[in-house]
């Protein structure tokens, strides 16, 4: 079965009359990270939640690894494992006994070795008898993963999971759930750090307005959608675009120093094309700069788009 997770034409409205998903279908490659971006209030969260069985939805259907959420509510249950926005510990609690009890809420029979294991995989063994308030901020994060693990889980969900982490341990945490994936998790998560997506994620999934608006794998959404720019210094300055050059997409730049060609990132063939016909005409360059728009001006994109 190549999906592990199964969402079948999800709709929730709350009982406040509110529609928070609408028609919502998406499958999860088993295995693979898999990123939801959306804009604040889209459904992120309604949509794990309704996954991970704290809520329900109005109708349609959602299996993990083959069980259905509703009628296989606990088998579903133990594929899972989610690691929440808030960061909900004892204060007073050693992080041994957090993690240990969290795997006794499955039902699943102690494994100090196990435990042991996934604590030493995220560096907290050395902190395994300090008890949760004293430790760090990206300590407790950490913990909070372990607790996800903690039952053996198949599928682990991340929510925001580097929100208000500085930028050194988020990347120790990008590291973390790569590492995961190795051991054969499938991973998703939510981020506002488009950069986190871009980082990490083979696929994206952009939600907007409780609806999927778009599933495509990572590689294939920069490229078909990317945009790149290639700004030419003059030798001479021009005027105005030769009629040579007027099929291109060009701009002259202060004061016609500067020569800026856009265009799609599948369309690179162009430049070759763009320099040979400026070579013929007699437009030499001094220097040439490009950028490409990241992940981060494609979801802004979509989003406005929609
Ligand atoms: N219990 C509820 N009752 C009514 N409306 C709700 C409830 N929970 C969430 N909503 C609404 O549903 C919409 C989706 O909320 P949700 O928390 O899923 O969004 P999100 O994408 O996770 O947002 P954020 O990025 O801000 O966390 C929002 O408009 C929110 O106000």
């Amino acid at each position: 079965m190549p999906h592990i997770i199964q969402v079948k034409d999800l709709n929730k409205t709350y009982d406040s009359g509110f529609t928070a998903l609408r028609g919502v279908n998406l499958d999860i490659r088993r295995g693979e990270i898999f990123a939801l971006l959306g804009p604040n209030g889209a459904g992120k969260t309604t949509l794990i939640s309704i996954i991970c069985g704290i809520a329900r939805g109005s109708s349609g259907s959602v299996s993990a690894d083959g069980f259905d959420i509703a009628s296989d509510y606990r088998m579903a249950r133990t594929k899972i494992g989610l690691v929440p926005q808030e960061l909900t510990t004892d204060a007073f609690e050693t992080v041994w006994a957090t993690v240990n009890f969290s795997r006794g809420l499955f039902g699943k029979a102690p494994d100090k070795a196990y435990i042991e294991q996934i604590l030493k995989q995220l560096s907290l063994w050395d902190k395994r008898h300090a008890k949760m308030r004293e430790l760090s901020g990206g300590m407790k994060r950490r913990v909070m993963i372990a607790k996800a693990l903690s039952h053996e889980p198949e599928i682990l969900f991340l929510d925001e999971p580097t929100a208000g982490v500085d930028v050194e341990l988020r990347k120790d945490m990008w590291e973390m759930v790569r590492q995961l994936r190795e051991n054969g998790v499938t991973i998703i998560l939510t981020t506002h750090y488009i950069e986190e997506a871009e980082e990490m994620a083979d696929r994206i999934g952009v939600i907007r307005k409780g609806e999927i608006i778009l599933v495509e794998e990572k590689q294939a959404l920069m490229s078909k959608l990317g945009k790149k720019s290639l700004s030419l210094h003059l030798t001479e300055p021009l005027s105005e675009i030769p009629p040579t050059l007027s099929e291109f997409n060009l701009f002259l730049e202060e004061g016609g120093d500067y020569l800026r060609f856009e265009y799609e990132s599948a369309q690179s063939d162009q430049v070759a094309l763009l320099l040979s016909r400026m070579n013929e005409s007699g437009i030499a360059i001094k220097d040439l700069n490009s950028s490409e728009s990241s992940l981060e001006d494609i979801f802004v994109e979509l989003v406005q788009e929609q």
